[in-house]
């Protein structure tokens, strides 16, 4: 909800000053998180939020929260989600804008997680809220995003960590998403943080030049990365 404040004197005050809801997160620092299902994308958030302070938003849970609820809305995304198709692109948008809306007062700036899934959703994100200083780019392997995702559907309880629907996820990705990453590296803001395979655990990555040097953190942003 918007709250205006109005001068009620009209002959001495000539200008109106209104404060928005749209005006919390104009100036938001936006970070975009991209990658394939099950490359890693929550995994490397919490590693921003845990160093930088960082709002984590993931469209995906945002999207699963509403399903949990049982609303109508949500039964409808479900069924979408179910297929691995896109919900439609208002729905998530709005729920974005709204958390973050939410956190607007103490939040450092924003990793937008799972967003934008085509041009079309970053467009429209740029229209209504702002455009991105950063866009993190989790690349992995499609094999290993399989096997990530086959194994955490044996906990997850999530209705689409089933071989089918990773699949259609999958291409879904590569036809949709990956053309994400090339319109925005026209800009010169996409960092691909890339996995250094170990045989054991997680290690420290690596240059922090390749993710995002100083426009993070005053040494770099310095991301986690994990095994294959
Ligand atoms: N071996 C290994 N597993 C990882 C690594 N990063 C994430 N995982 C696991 O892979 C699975 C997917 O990781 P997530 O961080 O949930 O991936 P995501 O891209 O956010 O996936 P969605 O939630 O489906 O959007 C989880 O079970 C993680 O524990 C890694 O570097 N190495
Ligand atoms: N921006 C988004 C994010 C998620 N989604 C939907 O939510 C599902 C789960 O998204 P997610 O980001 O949690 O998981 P991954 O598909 O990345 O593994 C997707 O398969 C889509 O159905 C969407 O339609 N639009």
């Amino acid at each position: 909800m918007g709250c205006s404040v109005s001068c009620s004197n009209s002959a001495s005050c000539s200008r109106q000053i209104v404060h928005s809801d749209d005006d919390k997160i104009k100036d938001a620092k936006i970070i975009f998180v991209v990658g394939g299902p099950g490359s890693g994308k929550g995994t490397q958030c919490e590693k921003v939020v845990a160093k930088y302070g960082y709002t984590h938003l993931s469209s995906g849970d945002l999207l699963r929260a509403e399903v949990a609820s049982g609303s109508e809305r949500g039964k409808t995304l479900q069924a979408i989600m179910q297929k691995g198709e896109l919900v439609p692109l208002d729905t998530v948008l709005d729920m974005i804008k709204d958390a973050m809306i939410a956190k607007a007062d103490v939040s450092k700036g924003f990793l937008i997680d799972g967003y934008p899934r085509e041009v079309k959703q970053g467009e429209e994100f740029e229209k209504k809220i702002g455009a991105p200083c950063l866009l993190l780019y989790i690349d992995a392997k499609g094999e290993t995003m399989v096997k990530r995702l086959m194994k955490r559907g044996e906990t997850s309880g999530r209705a689409d960590d089933n071989e089918e629907t990773i699949k259609k996820r999958l291409d879904l990705y590569y036809k949709a998403t990956e053309p994400v990453i090339a319109f925005y590296s026209s800009r010169g803001i996409v960092r691909k943080v890339r996995l250094v395979p170990l045989v054991i655990g997680y290690c420290h990555c690596l240059n922090p030049q390749e993710v995002g040097g100083t426009l993070i953190g005053e040494n770099g942003l310095v991301v986690m990365a994990g095994a294959e």
